[in-house]
């Protein structure tokens, strides 16, 4: 079952006196390419944790965040996280008008809430770009004290506006299903 804001997965056999990990995902995504692979990685979570996808405009503080595992999810910029130049590029190629993004969620942070986080991103494929936005969201966590719990995956788009490669989806269900051991 697709996980958005306001829906959350929860264990049908919970051990008595064992809640479930919580999970949030945050995503910033300009024509949905982003969104899409986040609500996969929710729904790879499955009744394994009680998970929560929502985009970077509606999320809460990081400073806020005291999920088990922070995922976070944005589409690459110019070799790293979008600016608000990039944003408006995008926007003007077709592209939702985005009024935040990832990049500026991340550095209002000041210290780590959580201790897991783990990061992705969109990245065009051909030709293959140096520079990705999971790696830069990783290294701002870090820098906030979280331990990435595993290394920044990447998912491939067609073009600036998508699609996801055949068989993304799939991928980003199962790299869920492998956070969840994780946590
Ligand atoms: C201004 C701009 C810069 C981009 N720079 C890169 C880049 O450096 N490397 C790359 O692989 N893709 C780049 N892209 C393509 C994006 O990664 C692609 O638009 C994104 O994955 C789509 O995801 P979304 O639908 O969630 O916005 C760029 C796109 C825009 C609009």
């Amino acid at each position: 079952m697709p996980t958005t804001l306001t829906q959350t997965h929860s264990r049908p056999h919970t051990l008595p006196g064992r809640d479930l990990p919580t999970v949030l995902v945050v995503y910033e995504s300009a024509w949905g390419n982003t969104r899409q692979i986040a609500e996969a990685i929710g729904d790879g979570f499955g009744a394994g944790a009680t998970s929560t996808v929502v985009p970077v405009a509606s999320a809460p503080p990081l400073d806020q965040v005291h999920a088990d595992l922070l995922v976070v999810g944005a589409p690459t910029h110019a070799f790293g996280l979008s600016r608000p130049g990039t944003r408006e590029d995008a926007h003007e190629r077709g592209g939702a008008e985005l009024g935040t993004g990832v990049r500026e969620w991340l550095d209002a942070g000041t210290v780590a809430s959580g201790r897991l986080a783990a990061t992705f991103d969109t990245h065009v494929r051909h030709p293959n770009l140096p520079g990705t936005a999971s790696r830069a969201a990783a290294r701002k966590l870090r820098h906030l004290g979280y331990e990435i719990v595993v290394e920044p995956e990447m998912f491939w788009v067609d073009g600036m506006e998508g699609p996801l490669l055949v068989g993304e989806v799939e991928r980003a269900r199962a790299w869920g299903a492998e956070l969840a051991r994780r946590v």
